[in-house]
């Protein structure tokens, strides 16, 4: 493992949570490369979310969750009580199942997480919107609705404006909630390419119950079951010649 340290994103160390007496996650001991693609798939409740969401310690928003062991991001334990969730907000981007713009015109939705770390210059803030725009496939579909309120986008274009919020704060890695769930299937697919894009820059982890896509666009697929990781592997080896029954049971489509 050590050779491989300095290209990791995250490494977990006996990740364990509750929430009060549920045990969510058990044992969770991830590497996850930078610039790749990494998948999560299992069946409902097996704490994939749960898992995405301690990777930014949002999930310490329920006040019951307990953990133990450690994460580490890049070099720094994040669940250590010294570390301060806020340093992870601009490295981290979150982007959820239902595209949730803000109430703002599809400008103001790009521009509002520059503006809150402090940028101010209009011509810089264009240029930011324009080419988060530009990198989350979505610009010619809105250069000419910038002011228009973002509610008035279809499901699929706002799930991308969503993506085009977050790259605009320029974030190390993006997490993502099942982004695709909501949307139909030439959106989807419009979404899987551009994620695919994205990984020339940004480290991905991406939740979904669809494993051919997992299976198209991840580079690793990790395989949960009762808040434990099953197998972790190329997703190409997990999908064709996976090592554990209980994968090939899941992928096969026998449960869940
Ligand atoms: N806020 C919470 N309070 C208490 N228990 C929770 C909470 N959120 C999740 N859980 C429990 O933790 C376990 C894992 O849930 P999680 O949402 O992470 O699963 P999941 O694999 O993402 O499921 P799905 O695919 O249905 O979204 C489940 O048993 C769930 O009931």
């Amino acid at each position: 493992m050590s050779q491989t340290t300095e290209k990791l994103v995250y490494e977990t160390n006996d990740l364990n949570l509750w929430y009060g007496n549920t045990h969510a996650l058990k044992n969770i001991n991830l590497s996850i490369q930078e610039k790749e693609i990494t998948a999560i798939i299992g069946p409902s409740g097996c704490g994939k979310s749960t898992f995405l969401k301690t990777l930014n310690r949002m999930v310490e928003l329920v006040p019951s969750v307990k953990t133990s062991g450690d994460i580490k991001y890049h070099d720094a334990n994040i669940l250590n009580k010294n570390f301060r969730p806020e340093d992870l907000r601009t490295k981290v981007g979150m982007v959820f199942q239902k595209p949730n713009p803000f109430p703002k015109s599809v400008y103001e939705n790009v521009a509002y997480g520059p503006k809150i770390h402090g940028i101010r210059n209009k011509k810089l803030l264009d240029e930011i919107v324009e080419k988060s725009l530009r990198d989350a496939y979505i610009w010619d579909e809105v250069k000419d609705r910038l002011k228009e309120n973002a509610y008035g986008l279809s499901g699929g274009q706002q799930q991308r404006l969503c993506i085009a919020r977050t790259l605009a704060i320029e974030p190390d890695v993006i997490l993502m909630d099942e982004p695709t769930s909501a949307l139909d299937p030439i959106s989807t697919l419009k979404v899987e390419e551009l994620v695919q894009n994205l990984k020339k820059d940004y480290s991905i982890i991406i939740v979904t119950h669809n494993m051919q896509q997992a299976a198209r666009i991840s580079d690793k697929t990790a395989f949960f079951l009762n808040g434990e990781v099953i197998e972790f592997d190329a997703t190409e080896t997990l999908f064709s010649n996976p090592s554990d029954q209980r994968t090939e049971d899941y992928i096969t489509g026998r449960f869940g």
